[in-house]
């Protein structure tokens, strides 16, 4: 993947480390100014969206003592001169001062609670700053206004509760519809808890790119929200099926058939040479019909052409299944081929308790859920690294990826990729509908037909980013109000779709 092409995620310790010489130059004023202006912008926004207007809607912020209040009361005097109805609760008995000048100068009134008929919250009790555990404000109407729908709740840098630096969030947490950041993505708004409580999540550019760009160089992991595709290389003139690369897929059992036919038409709409299954009998039989163009085994060895092998999805119970597990270790281990974990195989590997550490080949990516991946690090013997899991969870896959010695994925609203000695990549992805059966045997379909064609230089992890990446692109196409009304067979064509559209290099 082009380098350059994915975006920074950046903790608030850092962002706050790149700010400090801007602000020994005295650019301070000048920051908060355009945090401000970015601010009441997307403010406007919402208001323009949910009332059709600006003039005579009704805005309350609440303002902490620091310099995120501050960016809350120049916004608020902003939207005031706008002719909305701004107003400010006062959380701490300070205030920044020039914002809290601004703020009056420009018309905003002080209040003690919210109204119920206010259209946007903002929340600027903290923002970067924070440290140690978060209660809410004792605001009358703030418990009313975060419950209810008319109200869009924005977030002035961060949702207070939320550490920046790692997604964990504090025992209570502002919740925001949106969040407003600035300089560049932080990460604890992009994993975990700190994801969900973020909301959409827009950055500001407020001047200090260059200061981000030298620091970034300078830091010793850089993380990266997936912003582009990989480019798995399009068929050329002379290949033949062998050389485009071979997929095996083992999916699919009595008890699961379909498993079997959602990964391996995946896997061919994703596009590579030959796509072959191992699976029971009636299993290949219906797969076949689905897909003619596959070829079908019931022989657990890996086929000696292929160049990526999955193994997981739907193989529940089937002894057969589960010998091919250790034929696809085996294979990986050999030729260095890729590997792709998922579903009943990560079960598997968690039954062999702390073996499985010794079983993973290097070129292994581990596709769990969060309660699969608990399983398999208590399997592994480190009970530690799921506590670990809640309070920073970049910091945990990447442990245990390094811990492991490959490549682990982390399925969920937000994906970690961490493969060890490689930057860790997050996708962050507003796909509600994705969480319906079978849309993970999609994902790996996806993931084995990309890593059986692309270079063998290109990262596994940054194959997987791609394939995670098609799949949510895929599932904002068919659903874009994130109401949920699709399947996972519908994913399958829409992930094709997605990425004919990446390679023309139009995505967002
Ligand atoms: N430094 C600058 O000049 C700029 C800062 N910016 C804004 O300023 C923010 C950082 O400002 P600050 O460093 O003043 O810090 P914050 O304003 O984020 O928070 C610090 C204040 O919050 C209190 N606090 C910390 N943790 C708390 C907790 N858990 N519960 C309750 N109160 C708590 C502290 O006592 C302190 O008074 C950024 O998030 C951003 O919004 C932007 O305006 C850009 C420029």
């Amino acid at each position: 993947m082009d380098a350059e092409a994915l975006t920074p995620l950046y903790t608030g310790a850092e962002v706050r480390q790149a700010e400090a010489p801007l602000l020994e130059a005295g650019e301070g004023p000048q920051l908060m100014a355009r945090a401000a202006w970015g601010l009441a912008g997307e403010v406007a926004v919402q208001l323009r969206h949910r009332r059709g207007r600006i003039y005579g809607t009704r805005v309350t912020g609440l303002i902490g003592p620091g310099n995120n209040g501050g960016d809350g009361l120049f916004a608020l005097a902003l939207l005031r001169r706008r002719g909305v109805d701004a107003r400010a609760v006062l959380v701490s008995d300070r205030a920044h001062d020039q914002g809290l000048a601004a703020f009056r100068q420009a018309g905003g009134r002080l209040t003690q609670s919210i109204d119920a008929d206010v259209d946007v919250l903002i929340d600027a009790v903290i923002g970067t700053g924070t440290s140690g555990g978060f209660a809410l404000p004792q605001v009358p109407g703030l418990t009313e206004a975060l419950a209810r729908e008319s109200t869009a709740v924005v977030a002035c840098d961060a949702p207070s509760g939320v550490d920046p630096g790692t997604g964990a969030v504090a025992q209570e947490v502002i919740a925001a519809d949106l969040t407003v950041t600035f300089g560049g993505h932080k990460l604890g708004l992009m994993v975990g808890a700190g994801a969900q409580a973020s909301g959409r999540v827009v950055v500001v550019d407020i001047g200090m790119a260059g200061e981000l760009a030298r620091f970034r160089a300078e830091a010793a992991r850089s993380r990266s929200v997936v912003a582009a595709e990989p480019v798995t290389p399009a068929p050329r003139r002379q290949d033949h099926k062998y050389s485009r690369g071979v997929a095996h897929v083992v999916a699919g059992s009595h008890r699961y058939p379909g498993a079997a036919v959602l990964s391996v038409r995946a896997a061919v709409q994703t596009g590579c040479g030959m796509v072959t299954l191992y699976a029971p009998g009636p299993v290949v039989s219906l797969v076949t019909a689905a897909q003619p163009e596959i070829v079908g085994t019931t022989a657990p060895e890996i086929p000696p052409r292929a160049t990526a092998v999955a193994v997981g999805p739907g193989i529940a119970e089937d002894p057969g299944q589960c010998a091919a597990l250790d034929c696809a270790l085996d294979w990986a281990q050999r030729t260095g081929g890729r590997l792709v974990l998922d579903a009943s195989a990560l079960t598997l590997l968690a039954e062999r308790g702390e073996q499985l550490t010794a079983q993973l080949p290097a070129s292994t990516v581990l596709t769990p859920h969060l309660g699969e991946l608990r399983a398999l690090m208590e399997a592994a013997g480190r009970k530690d690294l799921c506590e670990e899991l809640e309070a920073s969870p970049v910091t945990a896959v990447e442990d245990f990826a390094g811990y492991l010695g490959c490549t682990v994925l982390l399925k969920g609203a937000s994906t970690i990729i961490a493969e060890p000695r490689s930057r860790t990549l997050v996708h962050r992805v507003q796909a509600p509908g994705l969480a319906t059966a079978g849309s993970g045997d999609v994902l790996t379909g996806v993931l084995v037909a990309l890593a059986a064609t692309a270079g063998p230089k290109v990262p596994l992890a940054e194959i997987a980013a791609t394939a995670v990446r098609r799949h949510g692109q895929a599932a904002c196409r068919l659903d874009p109000q994130g109401r949920g009304g699709f399947g996972a067979s519908a994913l399958i064509e829409a992930c094709n779709g997605a990425a004919i559209r990446a390679s023309a290099g139009t995505f967002d």
